[in-house]
C-alpha cells in the first residue's frame, strides 16, 4: 500500500471530487460516515459518553458529521469546538450548521476556557488537527491536548493524532494526542511507523473513503506499506523438476572464539529458508560445534584458531553473508577488505562486517552493486552519520545507498528497506524479536533468498517480511519474553504456509 505525503493526500481528494463530480461536503460525509459505522458496529447503541473535540478546518469537519450520526443513533454525545482560529473551513462551517438544526450546540473552547471533565470511562474523539497541522499548536490547545492524554480515557482520533504533522517531526512533543486508536483515511501515513513518531499511536487502520484508484495507482510514491498483498507476487515456487542446484549455493562468512553461534543461526535459517546448499566459513575453533549443530551446511575453516585471517572459497558461491561474529581483529579486518576486492555476486553485509565498512570508509566502494546491508539503528548511525531526526535519517540513508548502488536494510520495530530512493516499510514482527541472534537470522534469510534467485531488493523485503512474520508465529506460541532467535527459524516453514493461507481465517497486521 503506497503511503502518500500530506500535499499528495489533498492532490487525491481533489481529484476525487473532480473524477465524480460531487462537493467536497460529499466526501467529507462519505468519510465520517466510515467513522460512524466504525463505532457503531463496536458500541451497538452503548450507552458510554462520548467527548467530540473538534477544530475549525476539515479534520473538525469530521468530527461534526460524526457527532451528527452519532446524535442520530441516540448515542450520549458531548461536542466541543476548539476555537484555534477565525479561518473555518467551509465544510466545518456546514457541517456546525447541520448539527445546530438537529439542536445539538457544542462548546466553544478558546484560551480562556476551563478545561473539560473527562472521565477514564469516557470515549475521546480527536478531531481537532488532521493532516493541515502546519505549526505547533498554541499552548492552551497544546494543554487541553495534555488534558485529554491525562485522562486515561479511550481516545480516537480522526486521521492522525491530532498535533502530529505527517512529514515531519513535530514542533512540540508534547503538544501531541497520545491515540488509542487512529481511523486514517484512505492511506497510511509515514509517521506511524518511524521510532520518533509512531509511539503516539497504539493502533491504527484505514478507513476506504474511496479516494480516485486511477490517482492513487499512477502517483508515484516514497514509501510502501509491505503487507502480505506486496510479497505474495514476489514468492518464487519451487519447481517439480528441480535440484538443490537449482536453489543456490550461499557462503555465510563469519564468527570468532566465543561468536561461533552467529554464524550457526544464520546458516541454519539460510537452509530454512531454502538455499539449495549452504556452507560456513569460520575460524577453526568454529569446526566441531557447527558440524554438529547443523549437520546439513558444510564448514570451511581458515589457518587460524580463534579468528578469521584470510577468507579462501574453493568455488564461486551464488551468494555471501559476511560478517556475522566475525570480530573487528585487524587481521579479519585485512582480509575482509582483501575478499571484497575479488567477490563479484551480490552480498549480504551485517554486524561487525558493517562495522569494518564504517571504519574503512574506502572499503565501501568495493562492495558489489546491489548487495544488501543490514544495519540496526547504532549501525547505522556509523555508516551514515548522525541524524537530525527520522526523517532526516532516511534521506541520509537513501543517498547512502543510491551512492553505492546498495539496499540498505534499517532493522527496527517497522524495519524499512531503501533501494532507489524509495523506502519499503514492513508490517510484521513484534517486541519479542529485540533478542540476541534475531538479526543474525535475518541475514541468512535474506542471503539464502538471493540464492534461490530472488532479486536483492525483493530478497530484502521478502526477508523482512517472513523473519518478522516468524517472529509473530514464535509469540504466540512462546510468548514475548521466551522468544529466542533459534524460535524464529523453527518458525519460517510456518511463515511460509502463513502466507497462504486462506483471506477468511485472515488477521489484520495492522498492529503497531
Ligand atoms: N479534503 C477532503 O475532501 C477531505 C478531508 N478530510 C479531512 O480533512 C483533514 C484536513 O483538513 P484541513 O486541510 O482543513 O486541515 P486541518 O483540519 O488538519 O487543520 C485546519 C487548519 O488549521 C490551520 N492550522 C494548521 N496548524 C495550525 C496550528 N498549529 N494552529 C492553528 N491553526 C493551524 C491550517 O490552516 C489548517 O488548514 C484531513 O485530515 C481529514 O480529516 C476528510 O473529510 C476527507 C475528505
Ligand atoms: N521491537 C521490535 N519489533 C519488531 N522487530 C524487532 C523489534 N526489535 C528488534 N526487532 C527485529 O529483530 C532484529 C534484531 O536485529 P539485530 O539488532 O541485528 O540483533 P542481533 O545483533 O542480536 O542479531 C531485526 O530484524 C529487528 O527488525
Ligand atoms: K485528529
Amino acid at each position: 500500500m503506497k503511503i502518500f505525503t500530506a500535499h499528495q493526500i489533498y492532490e487525491a481528494d481533489k481529484s476525487t471530487i473532480k473524477k465524480e463530480q460531487i462537493k467536497s461536503d460529499e466526501l467529507m460525509e462519505r468519510a465520517a460516515t466510515q467513522l460512524f459505522e466504525w463505532i457503531h458496529s463496536r458500541l451497538r447503541g452503548t450507552q458510554v459518553n462520548i467527548q467530540l473535540f473538534c477544530g475549525i478546518g476539515n479534520n473538525g469537519g469530521d468530527g461534526m458529521v460524526l457527532a451528527r450520526k452519532l446524535q442520530e443513533h441516540g448515542y450520549s454525545i458531548k461536542v466541543y469546538v476548539v476555537n484555534y482560529s477565525d479561518k473555518r473551513s467551509k465544510d466545518f462551517l456546514l457541517n456546525l450548521e447541520r448539527l445546530k438544526e438537529n439542536k445539538v450546540w457544542p462548546d466553544f473552547i478558546n484560551k480562556e476556557s476551563d478545561l473539560p471533565q473527562i472521565s477514564p470511562n469516557d470515549i475521546v474523539v480527536d478531531a481537532i488537527f488532521g493532516i493541515g497541522l502546519n505549526r505547533a499548536p498554541d499552548a492552551w490547545v497544546g494543554n487541553l491536548i495534555q488534558h485529554i492524554n491525562g485522562s486515561r480515557a479511550f481516545v480516537l482520533s480522526v486521521d492522525v493524532p491530532s498535533g502530529l504533522p505527517v512529514d515531519r517531526n513535530p514542533w512540540n512533543k508534547e503538544y501531541v494526542i497520545q491515540s488509542s486508536y487512529v481511523l486514517s483515511f484512505q492511506l497510511p501515513k509515514l509517521v506511524f511507523f518511524l521510532p520518533e513518531t509512531g509511539v503516539y499511536v497504539n493502533q491504527w487502520e484505514i478507513v476506504d473513503i474511496g479516494l480516485n484508484p486511477d490517482f492513487i495507482a499512477k502517483t508515484d510514491a516514497d514509501f510502501e506499506l509491505i503487507g502480505r498483498p506486496e510479497v505474495l507476487p514476489m514468492y518464487r515456487p519451487r519447481l517439480k523438476f528441480s535440484h538443490k542446484g537449482t536453489y543456490g549455493h550461499s557462503v555465510i562468512i563469519g564468527g570468532s572464539y566465543g561468536k561461533i553461534g552467529a554464524v550457526q543461526l544464520a546458516t541454519n535459517a539460510c537452509l530454512s529458508v531454502g538455499s539449495g546448499l549452504v556452507t560456513a566459513f569460520v575460524p577453526k575453533c568454529g569446526y566441531d560445534s557447527l558440524q554438529t549443530a547443523v549437520p546439513e551446511v558444510m564448514v570451511l575453516t581458515g589457518s587460524r584458531e580463534k579468528g578469521i585471517s584470510e577468507i579462501e572459497i574453493p568455488f564461486e558461491p551464488t551468494v555471501v553473508g559476511i560478517g556475522v561474529g566475525i570480530g573487528l581483529d585487524g587481521d579479519t579486518v585485512s582480509a575482509f577488505g582483501n575478499f571484497l576486492k575479488k567477490v563479484n555476486s551480490p552480498m549480504v553485509i551485517d554486524a561487525d562486517g558493517l562495522n569494518i565498512l564504517s571504519q574503512n570508509p574506502e572499503m565501501l566502494t568495493d562492495v558489489p552493486g546491489l548487495s544488501v546491508l543490514t544495519p540496526h539503528p547504532k549501525e547505522l548511525q556509523r555508516l551514515i552519520g548522525n541524524w537530525t531526526s527520522d526523517f532526516d535519517k532516511l534521506e541520509k540513508a537513501k543517498a547512502f545507498a543510491s551512492k553505492y548502488n546498495i539496499v540498505l536494510v534499517i532493522k527496527g520495530a517497522h524495519t524499512i528497506t531503501i533501494y532507489k530512493g524509495k523506502g519499503y516499510v514492513n508490517t510484521t514482527g513484534n517486541p519479542g524479536m529485540a533478542t540476541a541472534g534475531s538479526g543474525d537470522v535475518l541475514t541468512g534469510m535474506i542471503a539464502g533468498l538471493m540464492a534461490q534467485g530472488y532479486p536483492s531488493v525483493e530478497a530484502a523485503i521478502f526477508g523482512v517480511y517472513l523473519h518478522g512474520l516468524a517472529g509473530d508465529l514464535g509469540v504466540s506460541s512462546k510468548g514475548y519474553e521466551a522468544l529466542k532467535a533459534s524460535s524464529l527459524i523453527e518458525n519460517i516453514g510456518s511463515a511460509y504456509s502463513e502466507l497462504f493461507r486462506q483471506p477468511e481465517m485472515e488477521q489484520k497486521d495492522n498492529t503497531q
